[in-house]
């Protein structure tokens, strides 16, 4: 047993271009226990309406977009208004900050209820996280797969398991270069709750 704590191990999810670390025990297990537990009664929960194939459609999973009352959003089309921050969130942010580098103004969580919630294929590409957004992830509670895939090739899929505790970091052309999904999967049947934290550009529109 070590008389310190170790410093969290950081390793790099190998794709040609993208710029994707991962720490798995960002988190140790009882704070990220009680964060899970806490997160999932506090927050303000709702199911975001998102447009697929042309259509607007509930998503299959909830959602709660919070941060600086300027960070407003638009999100698969939708405009969202923040939710102002929650002092257990805000520090959380300040610690992905100081992981991070860079400074994060929202957060968008999604709480996965089991294995049949998912997001689909898709790349945090709105115009106002600006041409290379760094996002951090923080995950709590189910491991679930997060998979890449090249934007323009298809390709090979990268998986990476999210785990309790952990803070997926996605920088530099990430976005502009691949697409992530989260897929269902039927044998998880506990609830699983991601954190991005992101930084909104804010937009003048005239
Ligand atoms: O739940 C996840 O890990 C993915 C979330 C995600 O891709 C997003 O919020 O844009
Ligand atoms: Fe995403």
């Amino acid at each position: 047993m070590s008389l310190f704590p170790e410093p969290a191990r950081w390793y790099r999810v190998d794709l040609p271009g993208a710029d994707v670390t991962m720490c798995p025990e960002w988190l140790g297990v009882a704070e990220a226990d009680s964060l899970l537990r806490h997160l999932s009664g506090e927050l303000p929960w709702e199911v975001h309406r998102i447009r697929m194939f042309g259509r607007m459609v509930d998503s299959p999973r909830l959602s709660a977009w919070i941060g600086d009352a300027d960070a407003v959003y638009t999100y698969s089309r939708t405009r969202f208004v923040p939710h102002p921050w929650m002092p257990v969130l805000a520090s959380l942010r300040d610690r992905a900050s100081e992981a991070c580098g860079v400074s994060f103004n929202s957060v968008l969580a999604n709480l996965y209820r089991d294995g049949g919630d998912s997001m689909g294929w898709h790349a945090d590409d709105e115009p106002e996280l600006g041409p290379r957004p760094t996002i951090a992830s923080v995950s709590l509670g189910e491991t679930r797969t997060f998979r890449f895939r090249d934007r323009e090739t298809g390709g090979r899929t990268v998986a990476v398991d999210l785990t309790h505790g952990s803070l997926l970091r996605m920088a530099g052309d990430t976005q502009a270069l691949y697409r992530h999904d989260l897929p269902k999967r039927v044998r998880v049947h506990g609830p699983r709750i991601n954190l991005t934290f992101r930084y909104v550009e804010k937009i003048h529109r005239t």
